[in-house]
């Protein structure tokens, strides 16, 4: 290893990962309720040891002292019972009861909803309308009937307030565990041989685990409460013992007189809980990660833009082109940190030509794509600077209807996988005619006839029959078809198509390639091509823009950049590509991994990985420079291999 390179993989091991204490500590709320639980919990805990005074001791001729009286600094009740006594050894026996009955529902209930999940038939049928008839029943109708049943008293409370809980893990342990035992990982673990046993405490409990916990973080304070509503009604704790919903309840009676024997137990359960609460939600953010990036919240109808990114363009600088991306950055942001995924992206594509943007995953091509339309999900999204420029006018800055108007009308926008993107429930033939109706205002009927046509367009067999199919009745080919279908049902000057082959076989595969060039020069429409393919490149596209960590490091014709590449990724890149009658070469993959874009070093990001980097390319920023006709490269050794 290099020392660039051990200097950059030191680098990335100290901006790795933060652990879970330092992700909960940047949630201050979770910190606060952390701080809160605890200092109750130690209290709860130290309680026998403080020289307190008897909590059941009575002295009637001290009754209902106010706070801050001697000797008793939350007062005494109505029975002269110290309160300051009372209330630490009644959160005791609250928070006991409260976190019992929490592991006994979450142990139960997880227990009910991973076997009927795993095991599924019969037994999930039998133990679900269980469950269901469990919560047919009101709430804490059901626990108070438990109660009465069993008796009243602090134990049968447990019990009550644990079986009525049961219902929630099982149901939500039951649906992971219905969607884990799908995964192809559980049944290569069953090919392998392990039995049931084995898969549910290896594959299946690991990753139920998060899921329980969770739900035990948030129900705590729920079941606190439950517990404290039943002694409050008298169901609980029975006297002398006490804990803090019966002493609310005997309070209440002496709410005008002495207001602090009510109050003061009161406020003690409303903190608990809202420090309970403050601290689950802080859990939960820790091991699901996808709520903090916000991946689960719904995003924006479009990405939020910068005002620095609102300026309109100069006119006729981009006379020729198509589409023009002028320095386009777009990063997430994410706590406090700020993913740069790309930075200063410049390429413009001219009607009719074919631009292919390649590069590793996670170099930015789908960002910078995604970014034209303003698709990237707002949050985490944010573009930050520069234009995209279509027909003299900032998209950036256009207001959201006519962003709308642009999306699949005169921009489309060919996405990955057609599986996620067509909508399982419609059939295809519906889905383009949905596309053609929106835009350009046809009757159904005509619709439905343009969909068909369209269908032909894009080559497929008996496309009038084949419109009424759903997406899961096609091949992955025939369905990247229909997508491609509907990309052109509005006649649109440019296509996005982003990496539109990668889950074809190389068949279907060139077919559809061939199907897109075709396309392209019949509508004169222009293509930009997303792929980590540089064969793809190659068969299709005229000019291409090499990007590494959110930056074009090489750009020019593709003939040019084939014949001499000048980036060494881009000549690495290249060197991955297998060549017919050399099969016994191996392949060179590039060697490490691209770098962290929330921690990028100050020079070449590629230099860590590069087999001619020096340590002038390390200490500050490179520019993509011109390098000869049409061409631009951001390095400072372009053009030179290794000795
Ligand atoms: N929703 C998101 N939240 C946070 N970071 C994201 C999000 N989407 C993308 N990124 C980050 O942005 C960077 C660029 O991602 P992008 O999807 O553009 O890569 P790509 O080159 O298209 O990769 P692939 O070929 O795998 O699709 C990556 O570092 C990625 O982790």
């Amino acid at each position: 290893m290099t020392a660039i390179a051990q200097r950059a993989s030191g680098r990335r091991r100290r901006s790795g990962r933060p652990g879970i204490w330092a992700r909960l500590s940047r949630n201050h709320l979770a910190v606060v309720g952390l701080g809160i639980v605890a200092g109750m919990c130690v209290l709860a805990l130290m309680t026998p040891l403080l020289p307190l005074a008897d909590p059941n001791a009575t002295d009637l001729a001290a009754r209902l002292k106010r706070p801050f009286t001697d000797g008793h600094l939350l007062g005494t009740d109505q029975l002269g019972r110290d309160m300051l006594s009372r209330i630490l050894w009644g959160a005791r026996v609250s928070i006991a009861v409260g976190a019992v009955a929490t592991i006994v529902a979450a142990t139960i209930g997880s227990l009910i909803g991973i076997v009927a999940g795993f095991y599924g038939r019969w037994l999930d049928n039998t133990l679900m309308r269980g469950v269901d008839m469990l919560m047919a029943f009101p709430y804490m109708l059901l626990a108070l009937a438990i109660v009465a049943a069993l008796g009243p008293g602090l134990l049968n409370a447990l019990f009550a307030i644990a079986i009525v809980n049961i219902p929630f893990f099982a149901r939500s342990v039951r649906g992971v565990t219905i969607s884990l035992v799908r995964l192809e990982y559980v049944d290569a673990a069953r090919m392998s041989g392990l039995g049931n046993g084995r898969i549910l405490f290896s594959e299946i409990l690991p990753n139920v685990v998060p899921v329980i916990v969770v739900t035990m973080s948030t129900t705590l304070g729920w079941m606190i409460l439950e517990t404290a509503g039943l002694s409050f009604l008298g169901l609980g704790a029975q006297p002398p013992q006490a804990d803090l919903g019966s002493m609310l309840g005997d309070g209440r009676k002496l709410a005008i007189t002495a207001p602090h024997v009510a109050t003061i137990p009161g406020l003690v359960i409303l903190v608990l809980v809202i420090g309970i609460n403050l601290l689950g939600d802080g859990i939960r953010d820790v091991l699901d990660p996808r709520l903090k990036s916000g991946a689960l919240s719904r995003p924006r109808a479009m990405t939020e833009v910068a005002p620095a990114a609102m300026s309109q363009p100069e006119r006729s600088a981009h006379s020729n082109a198509a589409l023009a991306l002028d320095r386009l950055s777009t990063e997430f942001r994410i706590g406090h940190d700020v993913y740069h995924a790309t930075r200063d992206i410049s390429f413009q594509v001219a009607p009719g030509e074919c631009v292919g943007i390649v590069g590793e995953s996670g170099s930015g091509k789908s960002v910078t794509a995604m970014s034209v339309l303003g698709l990237v999900p707002t949050p985490p999204g944010l573009i930050a600077g520069g234009q995209v420029v279509y027909q003299e006018e900032n998209l950036l800055a256009a207001p959201l209807p006519r962003l709308q108007q642009v999306r699949g009308g005169q921009i489309a926008y060919v996405f990955q996988d057609p599986l996620t993107t067509l909508n399982p429930l419609y059939t295809v033939g519906d889905q383009i005619a949905e596309t053609v109706e929106r835009h350009q205002g046809l009757s159904r009927r005509d619709a439905w006839q343009r969909a068909v046509e369209l269908m032909e367009s894009v080559h497929i067999p008996d496309a009038a029959g084949r419109a009424r199919a759903y997406p899961h009745e096609l091949s992955g080919g025939m369905r990247q078809r229909i997508v491609i279908a509907m990309a052109l049902a509005n006649d649109p000057d440019v296509i996005i198509a982003d990496e539109p082959t990668t889950a074809l076989d190389v068949t279907i595969q060139a077919q559809v390639l061939k199907l897109l060039d075709e396309l392209r020069r019949k509508h004169n429409a222009a293509l930009v091509f997303i792929t980590h393919d540089f064969g793809v490149v190659s068969e299709i596209c005229d000019h291409v823009q090499v990007m590494y960590a959110g930056e074009v490091v090489e750009s020019g014709r593709v003939q040019d950049v084939f014949e001499r590449p000048l980036h060494p990724y881009t000549r690495r890149l290249m060197s991955c590509i297998p060549q017919l009658g050399r099969g016994r070469n191996p392949i060179a993959a590039i060697p490490g991994l691209p770098p962290a874009v929330n921690d990028l070093p100050p020079g070449c990001p590629f230099a860590p990985r590069c087999d001619v980097a020096t340590a002038a390319c390390t200490p500050r920023p490179i520019s993509l420079a011109p390098h000869g006709e049409g061409r631009e490269v951001r390095c400072i050794r372009p053009g030179e291999s290794p000795a």
